[in-house]
C-alpha cells in the first residue's frame, strides 16, 4: 500500500497539477470545473515527462504563449497600419492584417479598438478555442485530435499554436529523447533560415492536437508580431484559421505540408524527397496516402530515419505563386538541381525567412542565365557589395509596401560567377550537388581542369556545409551534410562532392600547372573510373517539419528584396526604439582638431 502510494505519487501530483492548470485555464475562459476532470485532459495537460517512464504518450505543460528556449526573444517594431481610427478597427481592410502582420498597440492608430492584435490575445476566437479544447477525442490511428463543439465561420481564428522556440540541435535531441518512439511530432517551422522550430511537444496548447488532413478545414498562418526580417529581429506567431465554415462536432485539421527539415534544402529545391514516409489516415476522398507528397514518398530509397517526420504548418500553395520570380531566359540545363517547381516551392516556403531571396539568387547561378546578367544598366555598386544590395532593398518595417520595388535591382546586382566577387548569397546545397556530379570526371588525369565557375560554386557550397558544422557543436551539421549527400543522388558521398583543395583555389586560373601538363599528353584510351568506396551510412538528421507558404505576394516581395542572411542563428541586434543612442557612438568631430583628438583617444 505504501509502495503503491510512492509509485503513484508523481502521477497523482501530475494529474493534480494538470487539473489545476486546466481549471485555471477554464476559469479564465469561463469553463466549468467538471470538464477538467476528464482523463483525456489530465493526461494531455499533465507536466511533461519522457514517455518511456510511464509507457504512455508524452504529456505536456500547457502554455499560453511561446517560450524561447534556444535564444532570447527579440524585440522590434512593426509597421503602423493606415486604418482610419474614426471608423476602423483594423478589420478586413487593415493593411497589416492583409500582410499577416500583427498591429502593435503602441503604434496602431485604431488602438485600443484594434482587432488585429497579438494572436494570443484575440478575444472573440478565444471562446471558440475553449470549446474546442473540450472536444479532444480519440481518432483511431491518428491519436488525439481536436474538434469544435460550436459552428465556426470561414476565416475565423481558432487559436495560436504555442510552443517552445528551439534550434535544430535541440530539436534533434528532443526527437531522440521524447518523440521518436511515439511517432507523434509537434514541430512546426518557425524560421527556416535561422534553423528554428516551434515545438509543442513538451510545452504547448491544445492546437498541438490538430491532425493533418489532405482535405483540411483549417489552415495555419504565420504572422509577424515584432521586428523585421531585415534586421533579423522578426518574431512570429502561428495561428489556426478556418478555411471554410465548420460545423459543430467536426474535427479540425490542416495540411501539414510534411517534409524533411533541412535548412539547406531550402536552396536545393529538393524539398520533400528525403523525409521518411508516413501513412496518412485522414480518410479524405482525395487522400494521397502519405503525409507529404505521395508522388515522392514511395521513391525514397533511404532507410527510415530515426529522426523522422513531424508536421508542418500550412498547405503548400500552388507553386505557380512564385514562378513570376524565376529569372527569365532559356530553360535551365540541370532540371534536377534547378527544378523551377522545387525552387518556387522552397522559395515560397521560406519566403518569410528570406528563402525566396536565396532561391532567386541561386537560380541565377544557372549557366544559362549568366550572359543575361551582364546586359542592362551598369551596376551602381560593385558586385557583391552588400551595402548596395541593402540600399536597393532598404525597406524598414515602417515601409512594407515599398519593399516590392527594389526586387529587380537586387537581382540584377547579384555578382555573376565570372566577376570573382565573393557571393553575398546564401550558398545552397544545390551548389554542392551541382559541383559534384559534373566535376567527378576531373579526377581523371586526362580530363582538362574543370571550369572556374564550377569550382567557385562548389567551394561556396562546401563553405555552407562547413559553416553549418561550425555553428553546431555536436557535429549535427556534419551528419546533416552526409545526410544531404546521401540523399542528393545515387553516389551519396558528400565527401566526394566537396571540391578538392586544387579546385577550391581562389583567384585567376593558373596559366600552367600539373593538370595542364597532363592534359597536353597524347590522348589515350579512357580508363574506367575506379569504383568509389561505399561510405558508411551516415546518421540521418532529417527532421521533418513543414514549411509555411502563407505569405502574401507583398510579403514575398518584401523578403525577396532583402539581402541574404547568414546561415545559422541570426545575429541579434539591439533595438533602441526610444532610448538615446548607444554610448559607444561618439559624436562626430566638429573640427580637424577634434578629429585628431578623437583619433588619439
Ligand atoms: C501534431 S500531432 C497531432 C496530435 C496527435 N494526433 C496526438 O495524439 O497528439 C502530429 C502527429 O499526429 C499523427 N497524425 C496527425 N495527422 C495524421 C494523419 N492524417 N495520419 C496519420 N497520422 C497523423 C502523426 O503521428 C503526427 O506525428
Amino acid at each position: 500500500m505504501r509502495l503503491e502510494a510512492i509509485l503513484d505519487a508523481p502521477l497523482a501530483r501530475a494529474e493534480r497539477g494538470a487539473r489545476r492548470g486546466v481549471a485555471r485555464a477554464g476559469a479564465r475562459r469561463g469553463v466549468g470545473r467538471a470538464r477538467s476532470a476528464s482523463p483525456v485532459h489530465a493526461a494531455a495537460a499533465a507536466p511533461a515527462a519522457p514517455a518511456s517512464r510511464r509507457g504512455a504518450a508524452p504529456t505536456y505543460h500547457p502554455i499560453s504563449r511561446n517560450r524561447y528556449v534556444s535564444r532570447a526573444r527579440m524585440y522590434g517594431t512593426t509597421p503602423a497600419c493606415q486604418c482610419d481610427p474614426a471608423t476602423g478597427d483594423c478589420g478586413e481592410q487593415c493593411m497589416n492584417r492583409m500582410m499577416q502582420i500583427v498591429c502593435t498597440p503602441r503604434t496602431c492608430p485604431c488602438a485600443p479598438r484594434c482587432t488585429n492584435g497579438s494572436l494570443g490575445k484575440r478575444a472573440a476566437p478565444a471562446l471558440e478555442i475553449v470549446e474546442v479544447r473540450d472536444a479532444l477525442t480519440q481518432c483511431g490511428k491518428r491519436g488525439l485530435g481536436l474538434q469544435t463543439p460550436v459552428r465556426v465561420r470561414k476565416g475565423a481564428f481558432l487559436g495560436e499554436y504555442c510552443g517552445e522556440l528551439i534550434d535544430l540541435p535541440e530539436a534533434a535531441r528532443r526527437v531522440r529523447e521524447h518523440y521518436e518512439h511515439t511517432h507523434n511530432y509537434y514541430f512546426v517551422d518557425y524560421n527556416t533560415w535561422a534553423g528554428e522550430l516551434l515545438d509543442a511537444g513538451l510545452r504547448g496548447n491544445k492546437i498541438r492536437f490538430v491532425n493533418h488532413s489532405c482535405e483540411p478545414n483549417c489552415k495555419m498562418e504565420k504572422w509577424l508580431v515584432s521586428g523585421s526580417e531585415q534586421d533579423h529581429t522578426a518574431e512570429f506567431q502561428l495561428g489556426l484559421f478556418a478555411l471554410r465554415d465548420i460545423e459543430a462536432g467536426e474535427e479540425l485539421s490542416y495540411n501539414y505540408g510534411w517534409s524533411a527539415f533541412r535548412p539547406i534544402d531550402v536552396a536545393s529545391g529538393e524539398e520533400g524527397e528525403a523525409y521518411t514516409p508516413m501513412r496518412c489516415f485522414c480518410g479524405a476522398p482525395s487522400c494521397t496516402g502519405w503525409l507529404g507528397r505521395a508522388r515522392k514518398a514511395p521513391q525514397s530509397s533511404r532507410p527510415p530515419s530515426p529522426v523522422t517526420a513531424l508536421p508542418s504548418a500550412t498547405p503548400v500553395p500552388p507553386k505557380t505563386g512564385l514562378r513570376a520570380k524565376r529569372p527569365r531566359g532559356r530553360p535551365r540545363k540541370d532540371a534536377q538541381l534547378h527544378d523551377a517547381d522545387g525552387r518556387a516551392a522552397a522559395g515560397a516556403g521560406d519566403a518569410q525567412d528570406g528563402g525566396a531571396a536565396a532561391g532567386a539568387g541561386d537560380a541565377q547561378d544557372s549557366p544559362a542565365e549568366t550572359p543575361r546578367r551582364k546586359r542592362g544598366r551598369p551596376r551602381k555598386h560593385p558586385p557583391g557589395d552588400a551595402h548596395a544590395v541593402r540600399a536597393a532593398a532598404d525597406v524598414g518595417p515602417s515601409a512594407p509596401r515599398a519593399a516590392a520595388e527594389p526586387v529587380p535591382k537586387r537581382r540584377r546586382g547579384r555578382p555573376s560567377r565570372s566577376d570573382g566577387a565573393p557571393s553575398t548569397g546564401a550558398p545552397a546545397v544545390a551548389e554542392v550537388l551541382d559541383t559534384s556530379a559534373p566535376d567527378a570526371p576531373a579526377q581523371d588525369a586526362a580530363a582538362p581542369p574543370p571550369a572556374l565557375p564550377r569550382r567557385r560554386r562548389g567551394r561556396r557550397g562546401h563553405e555552407a556545409v562547413a559553416g553549418a558544422a561550425a555553428s553546431e557543436p555536436d557535429g549535427a551539421a556534419e551528419a546533416r551534410a552526409a545526410d544531404v549527400g546521401a540523399e542528393a543522388g545515387a553516389e551519396g558521398d558528400v565527401a566526394a562532392r566537396v571540391p578538392s583543395p586544387v579546385r577550391r583555389a581562389r583567384g585567376r586560373p593558373r596559366k600552367s600547372g600539373p593538370l595542364d601538363e597532363l592534359a597536353a599528353l597524347p590522348a589515350r584510351a579512357p580508363t574506367p573510373p575506379a569504383p568509389r568506396p561505399t561510405p558508411p551510412p551516415a546518421e540521418p538528421l532529417a527532421m521533418p517539419v513543414g514549411v509555411y507558404f502563407t505569405l502574401t505576394p507583398t510579403q514575398v516581395a518584401h523578403i525577396s528584396a532583402q539581402p541574404h542572411r547568414r546561415r545559422g542563428r541570426p545575429r541579434v541586434r539591439p533595438v533602441f526604439p526610444h532610448a538615446s543612442p548607444p554610448r559607444w557612438r561618439r559624436p562626430a568631430p566638429e573640427s580637424d582638431e577634434a578629429a585628431v583628438r578623437a583619433l588619439l583617444l
